[in-house]
């Protein structure tokens, strides 16, 4: 069943109460509404993946899951262990920074820190003013450089270091946050294949291991489908379709909302979903087959 809509957001008992959940979101830039009543539950454990085409409205209503983004209308809450929903407005932005961390393309490579020094920000909302490091941190520092393969990097200036690099020195920092959610606004563009594939093996790990509920803004659908329980398919600030990866992904959606035909194929053997767009010079484009 899915679980985010366009109205109040459905639950069924099997479902664990959602670590984050935002109902009714609408959210603007001045009078312009960019997503237009959108409701979302990010449970603990589970992945959820946003795709949709560019300005549909994905990056702001993470931004807005992560406060970060003032809402026109709508809640946010959050779930605790007991299952007993609080709203997010409560809490001061430490308490909040505990509880969820955002990962995003616009974080700048500080000169003249280190990356050790830029993974130990996340540590900030678990100190006490003026304290430093204590040994939880440390460990939760190091696991994180591990997790994003940073450690080697660890004593270098972030300023010398390429985009992709920054990029998970930034991811690092998130981890080290060591929040129940995790929001991550396309953390794979600018990596090399390997780090892609780490990347969505890292957000796995973190939900499966971890329990964390992780949101991710993804525009690979391959990738969608391959790491995502649940997958929202956004278009004009509304969802299009949620639920299974297999049951968005369909050809019929995605040329909906893409306006581009697409051939989606399901491997036997991997089970995995495959989406090739059909382009002009495409071997399934009748007109190329038969000029
Ligand atoms: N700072 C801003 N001021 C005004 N409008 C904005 C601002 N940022 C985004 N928008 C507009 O809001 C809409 C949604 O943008 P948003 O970045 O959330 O979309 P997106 O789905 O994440 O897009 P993309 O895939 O290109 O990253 C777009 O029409 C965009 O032009």
């Amino acid at each position: 069943m899915p679980t985010a809509t366009n109205t109040a957001p459905r639950t069924t008992p099997l479902r664990p109460a959602a670590a984050l959940s935002g109902d009714g979101l609408v959210l603007r830039y001045g009078k312009e509404t960019v997503v237009d009543g959108v409701s979302l539950a990010l449970a603990p454990g589970r992945v959820t993946a946003l795709v949709g085409p560019n300005g549909s409205g994905k990056s702001t209503l993470l931004r807005s899951m992560a406060r970060l983004h003032g809402m026109a209308e709508g809640t946010l809450a959050l779930g605790g262990a007991d299952g007993q929903q609080r709203p997010a407005a409560l809490l001061s932005a430490r308490q909040f920074a505990r509880e969820v961390t955002l990962f995003s393309q616009s974080r700048p490579a500080p000169q003249g820190l280190t990356v050790r020094e830029v993974v130990a920000f996340g540590r900030h909302p678990h100190r006490r003013r003026f304290a430093g490091l204590d040994v939880k941190d440390r460990a939760a520092i190091n696991h994180a450089m591990e997790a994003t393969g940073v450690a080697d990097m660890a004593a270098r200036p972030v300023g010398e270091l390429s985009g992709g690099e920054v990029q998970r020195v930034w991811l690092a920092a998130c981890v080290a946050q060591e929040t129940g959610v995790v929001l991550l606004d396309e953390p794979t563009n600018h990596l090399d294949l390997r780090y892609q594939v780490e990347t969505l093996d890292l957000v796995r790990d973190l939900a499966d291991g971890h329990g964390t509920a992780v949101g991710i803004v993804l525009h690979d659908l391959d990738h969608a489908a391959l790491i995502a329980d649940e997958l929202l398919l956004m278009d004009a600030g509304r969802i299009h379709a949620a639920g299974l990866p297999a049951d968005v992904l369909t050809a019929e959606n995605i040329t909906k909302v893409y306006s581009i035909r697409v051939e989606v194929t399901l491997d036997e053997r991997t089970q995995r979903l495959r989406i090739d767009p059909i382009g002009r010079h495409s071997a399934a484009n009748p007109r190329k087959a038969h000029p």
